[in-house]
């Protein structure tokens, strides 16, 4: 009983919140499950009545009676029909708008918290229960079924109490069964079998079928990065024909789905096996039931209309009891799939600690500081950056080199806030980075990244990352990235869409795309831009264009470059130099080519040997 109420308890709670995306929903459903338990009830009472009048001769009252039935049939069916339609639509709006909260969700939390293995999984649960298990829209429909089954029940036990009460007169064990007593009694044991048997049997199932939801949930997760990346993406399939990895990539995708292949197996076969059960001691009770109608037939008490009225209620009991006791199981089972979508729901996101608003200066008098910082990411053991202080004077041009894992990435993953400090501090003027307001903090930094993402949306929408681009400026913008010139000779110009060439979309190069990117960030008009690798896919003149005109971009601003071109650094006036997590060196180019011994004089003459003659 405590279980069951517990089950309740979540289903009341999720009802509550379905009420809350759609406020016809619950009703609508409600209505839906009274008609339909009420329509079986039409055919067994006006047919009992039927049969009665004509084996009275009354031909006129079952004529009247047929009649009566049709039109109410005729009536249920229209209503039937429309709830049906109306519910299917509701269920459909209901999962469209969880799909729009668990992709929304996603997109709102913080990156950290986004990054973190455990959310990921968490989406996809969630992302998957909706997409497989019908989620609110099944959850829905499955207490509708209770209800309508409840409501079964009642009628049905009106029905059954009513046939107990006819009692009749016989010998042995036929007279206690036709006795009203004796009636009630074989009544009582013969439910409570069923719903014992019931109960443990939905149970049982509903038991296994979240064993199996568990194992092929995971099993599908890795499915879906073959079907969705190894299968479609286009970098992934130069790769993938280079190095003739078809042999492999096929070999692994028959595992996955062979192994796929033998849960459904098991879980058709566990299916077959439940429902022979079900239906042999759906049968059994069915026997018995039927023998004690027959019984109190054969001794006068109940009529020929009654007969098949009573055996109708018993036939609508046993499937209804066995529906209800089903159905509740089946919400407990609903409620533990909807539990990964309330649960991803109700995440929050880690770095949202603070509520300071970032003080706006026009001046972009901005000063951050790292305070003796280490870090190491969510869930590792290793350190990936170690005692780093440093001070990142206003409207200074950084360079940020190191050998490849030296944490040059980190650093201005920790700086723009991707990531809380493990350890020490980070300040803007003065104050603790985590005391702001998240949003303002970040809106600080317009930073292109080595994997920067540019979407399959118009260009000016890409620039300006609104709908509604200033035009002027998103032109201003690409004409500082050098790709005005690109984007002049696309056929809708601004809004020509990217990569759908389906939709008039044009693909572009990955210098390009940089420029684009670099672009993007030049609109933000933030006081600190940062550039991980920014010219890296750039051809020598775009390069020598882009830096040429690095100094009117940014120069009011305060600009961080991380680059494995070591002449970039020229153009910056503080160099910061990282080896193995730790900031080993920092001053001009001039000071630090003068420290023979240390880590920029090894990087630079490393690449510098390949320019001599
Ligand atoms: N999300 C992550 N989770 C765990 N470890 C990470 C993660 N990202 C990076 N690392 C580890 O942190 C270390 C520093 O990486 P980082 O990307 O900061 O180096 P980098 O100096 O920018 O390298 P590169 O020049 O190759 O871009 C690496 O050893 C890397 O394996």
């Amino acid at each position: 009983m405590k279980k069951l109420l517990e089950i309740h308890r979540k289903g009341y709670k999720l009802l509550k919140m379905i009420h809350q995306l759609n406020h016809s929903a619950v009703p609508v459903f409600m209505l839906w499950a009274a008609a339909e338990s009420g329509w079986p009830f039409i055919g067994i009472l006006f047919g009992a009545g039927i049969v009665d009048a004509l084996v009275a001769g009354e031909w006129e009252q079952s004529l009247w009676l047929a009649g009566g039935m049709l039109g109410l049939q005729l009536a249920f069916g229209v209503v039937l029909d429309w709830l049906r339609k109306e519910s299917e639509a509701i269920s459909m709006e209901i999962n469209r708008q969880c799909n729009a909260h668990v992709c929304l969700k996603s997109i709102s939390l913080d990156y950290q918290t986004f990054a973190d293995k455990k959310s990921l999984e968490e989406f996809s649960a969630a992302d998957y229960n909706v997409a497989k298990h019908g989620g609110f829209g099944n959850f829905l429909i499955e207490y509708s079924t209770l209800l309508r089954n409840l409501f079964s029940v009642g009628i049905s036990m009106g029905l059954l109490v009513d046939f107990c009460l006819h009692g009749a007169k016989g010998d042995g064990l036929a007279g206690i069964l036709l006795s009203v007593p004796g009636s009630f009694l074989a009544m009582f044991l013969l439910l409570t079998a069923m719903a014992v048997f019931y109960g443990k049997f939905a149970a049982y199932v509903n038991d296994h079928s979240l064993e199996i939801f568990q194992k092929t949930m995971s099993l599908s997760q890795e499915m879906g990065y073959f079907r969705d990346q190894l299968f479609y993406d286009e970098q992934i399939a130069k790769t993938l024909r280079m190095y003739h990895m078809k042999e492999l990539v096929f070999q692994e995708w028959e595992k996955l789905s062979l192994k796929n292949e033998g849960f459904l197996r098991k879980r058709w076969r566990f299916e077959d096996l439940s429902k022979i059960s079900s239906g042999a001691a759906n049968s059994l009770v069915l026997v018995f039931s039927y023998l004690l109608v027959a019984l109190k037939a054969f001794a006068g008490a109940v009529s020929v209309g009654g007969l098949a009225k009573y055996a109708g209620a018993v036939q609508q009991m046993n499937e209804a009891m066995k529906n209800v006791i089903e159905s509740n199981d089946k919400i407990r089972l609903y409620t533990s799939y909807l539990a990964y979508y309330t649960n991803y729901l109700e995440k929050k996101s880690v770095l949202d600690t603070g509520s300071l608003p970032v003080e706006k200066r026009l001046d972009n008098l901005y000063e951050i500081e790292f305070h003796d910082v280490s870090f190491r990411y969510p869930g590792t053991e290793e350190w990936v950056l170690r005692h780093v202080s440093v001070k990142l004077d206003m409207k200074k041009k950084f360079a940020v080199v190191g050998q490849n894992g030296a944490g040059k990435t980190t650093f201005i993953k920790l700086l723009c806030r991707f990531y809380d400090v493990s350890e020490g501090s980070i300040t803007l003027n003065g104050i603790d980075i985590r005391k702001y307001d998240y949003q303002e903090y970040m809106n600080l930094f317009a930073a292109v990244f080595q994997d920067f993402a540019l979407f399959a949306f118009a260009v000016g929408e890409n620039i300006a990352c609104s709908q509604d681009p200033d035009q002027d400026r998103v032109w201003k913008a690409l004409r500082c990235a050098g790709a005005e010139e690109k984007v002049k000779r696309m056929s809708k110009q601004l809004d020509t869409p990217l990569y759908f060439e389906e939709e008039g979309g044009e693909s572009i190069s990955g210098g390009e795309a940089q420029k684009l990117a670099i672009a993007r960030a030049l609109y933000k008009d933030a006081p600190f831009v940062i550039l991980d690798e920014p010219t890296a896919a750039l051809d020598p003149v775009s390069e020598y264009e882009i830096y040429s005109r690095f100094d009117d971009m940014v120069k009011d601003k305060t600009s961080v470059y991380i680059s494995h071109r070591m002449s970039s650094c020229r153009f910056c006036q503080d160099i910061l130099v990282f080896d193995q997590g730790s900031l080993v060196q920092r001053g001009s180019h001039a000071r630090l080519i003068g420290e023979t011994e240390g880590m920029y004089a090894a990087l630079w003459n490393a690449q510098a040997k390949y320019y001599r003659r």
